[in-house]
């Protein structure tokens, strides 16, 4: 089962970052409410970290209980574990630094200090999220559906202008990986060549799939994204989640939407 995708049109990136922060308060709290911890997958790139920078500046992120809060990554570029590059780096500067976590509950890609290569570092990652699942098993919670991975909650993606997501870039062997929770990518064309990833498996057992998107140079995908493209060529356009998938975009980004999917402006909320 996936939800068919839902758009938002925001005016300019800093709304689009302050929504995204917003909703993702929101939706934490209401889980944490429900479920008592919550789970959040971070992306890398801009809007998802100026998401996080959001987070951390509003006075209303003090109504989630961070320490209550799982962290993982749907991508990491393969690095130097201390390497300003690494989304990991990048979103404890912005959020998790600044708030209080659990070090338990940060569950980050392995680097290059601790694996020979991207694939290594992908095997671990898919071991961690295995064990967690077991972990939440124990503990009575039965709602993830695949045994090898834990329930997450909002999984947010980034979308590049050749419309890769996470690490899977259009026709290269990231995207086309089945079978497994987590790929190493050693060709990606955006640099760093060497990422570890989640799959498109692992990303679409996610609750909510939120794809936050700004710029014209992503007008294109996000238009064959909703159009219905194949994913192996428009990866984004396979990202799904299982109650809701989102696309939270700005004015630049939406400006290839297809006709049926421009939001009329009416109040779309739907929780
Ligand atoms: O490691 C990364 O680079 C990402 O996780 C990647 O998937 C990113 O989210 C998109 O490329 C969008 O990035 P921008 O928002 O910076 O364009």
């Amino acid at each position: 089962m996936s939800a068919e995708p839902k758009v938002t049109v925001h005016p300019s990136p800093e709304p689009l970052a302050a929504a995204v922060a917003a909703r993702l308060i929101t939706r934490l709290v209401d889980v944490q409410s429900e479920l008592g911890t919550a789970t959040v997958v971070l992306t890398g790139g801009s809007i998802g970290t100026a998401a996080l920078q959001a987070v951390a500046e509003s006075p209303a992120h003090t109504a989630v209980d961070w320490s209550n809060v799982h962290f993982w990554w749907g991508d990491e570029r393969f690095l130097p574990a201390a390497d300003p590059e690494r989304n990991a780096v990048q979103a404890r500067a912005a959020l998790l630094e600044r708030i209080r976590v659990d070090p338990r509950k940060v569950h980050e890609f392995g680097s290059t200090d601790d694996f020979p290569d991207e694939n290594a570092a992908a095997e671990d990652y898919a071991r961690a999220l295995a064990s967690a699942a077991e972990e939440e098993r124990a503990g009575g919670d039965s709602s993830q559906q695949d045994p090898r991975l834990p329930r997450f909650d909002v999984l947010l993606l980034g979308v590049g202008p050749d419309a890769h997501v996470a690490s899977l870039f259009p026709e290269l062997g990231g995207i086309r990986t089945r079978g497994e929770t987590t790929v190493g990518v050693a060709d990606a064309p955006k640099p760093p060549a060497q990422r570890v990833s989640l799959t498109l498996e692992a990303i679409n057992s996610a609750q909510e799939v939120w794809l936050a998107v700004s710029g014209s140079d992503k007008a294109g995908a996000v238009g064959l994204a909703l159009a219905g493209a194949g994913h192996i060529q428009v990866p984004a356009a396979g990202a799904r989640g299982v109650r809701r998938t989102r696309w939270l975009i700005d004015q630049d980004a939406a400006q290839q939407l297809p006709g049926r999917l421009i939001p009329d402006g009416g109040d779309e909320d739907d929780d």
